[in-house]
């Protein structure tokens, strides 16, 4: 009997413009020890064995990416200017441009170009523990502090119970097909694990580390800086 092995593809979605941070360009061209800041995350997913193809999502009219030399990450590497108007636009425009190279039942690895202290050991544990799920999930971090609710004038309304409370990472793994028709349906989405929740499934949560955090803000810059600077000493 033939067994189906599905594949592994990353979709790195990387058409933001980075408003909250501020800069002169987008975040995901500031530089972080020497390189783009989306150079970290794309080399791990290229190292990774088990991902056959990193698909990354630029905005169409992306005047930065060929400013720099990609050849150090290898031929897994395609860069497709079909970004859109947010995110779930972006990765469903990612999700379609490939639709000639995915098979329905293949894993779609999401990864926000924004999150460069991706580190080998959280994709191989996303991809082990999720291997037996029929629908997928996505890397989380069980929430730590008291979490408030605040009126306009930041005052406390409630403090709200943070037992079963996780905060969303990526990568985010869903099917193929299960994704795209879950994403062109949706609307206002934030991640794709929301996306596939709208449609009736439930991701599972595996659980990653604070490590793994989003730069979204001039400090967390700072904070990736150290995290990468550390973990390769
Ligand atoms: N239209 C968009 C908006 C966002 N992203 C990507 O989605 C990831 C997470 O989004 P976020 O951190 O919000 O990035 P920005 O939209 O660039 O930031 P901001 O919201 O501060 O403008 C980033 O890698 C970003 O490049 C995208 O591909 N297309
Ligand atoms: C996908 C995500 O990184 C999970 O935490 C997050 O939802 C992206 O949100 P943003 O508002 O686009 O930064």
């Amino acid at each position: 009997m033939q067994t189906f092995h599905p594949r592994h593809f990353a979709i790195v979605p990387a058409a933001g413009s980075g408003s909250r941070m501020g800069a002169v360009r987008p975040k995901q061209y500031l530089p972080l020890l020497g390189r783009p800041l989306i150079h970290h995350a794309l080399a791990t997913l290229c190292a990774a064995p088990a991902i056959d193809k990193v698909f990354v999502v630029l905005s169409v009219d992306d005047a930065e990416w060929a400013r720099h030399d990609w050849s150090a990450l290898g031929s897994k590497l395609v860069p497709l200017f079909c970004g859109g108007a947010t995110r779930a636009d972006s990765v469903l425009g990612g999700l379609r441009a490939i639709a000639d190279e995915a098979a329905q039942s293949d894993w779609v690895l999401v990864h926000d170009a924004a999150r460069p202290c991706l580190a080998s050991w959280h994709i191989d544990k996303l991809i082990r523990e999720l291997a037996g799920e029929e629908v997928g999930g996505l890397l989380a971090v069980p929430v730590a502090d008291t979490l408030k609710r605040a009126d306009e004038q930041r005052h406390v309304v409630e403090t709200v119970a943070r037992d079963s409370l996780w905060q969303a990472q990526t990568p985010q793994m869903f099917r193929y097909v299960m994704l795209r028709r879950a994403l062109e349906t949706a609307r206002e989405v934030t991640d794709e694990a929301s996306a596939i929740e709208m449609a009736g499934l439930r991701p599972r949560l595996v659980q990653g580390d604070a490590t793994n955090l989003k730069v979204t803000y001039p400090l967390d810059l700072h904070l990736a800086e150290w995290i990468l600077h550390n973990r390769r000493g």
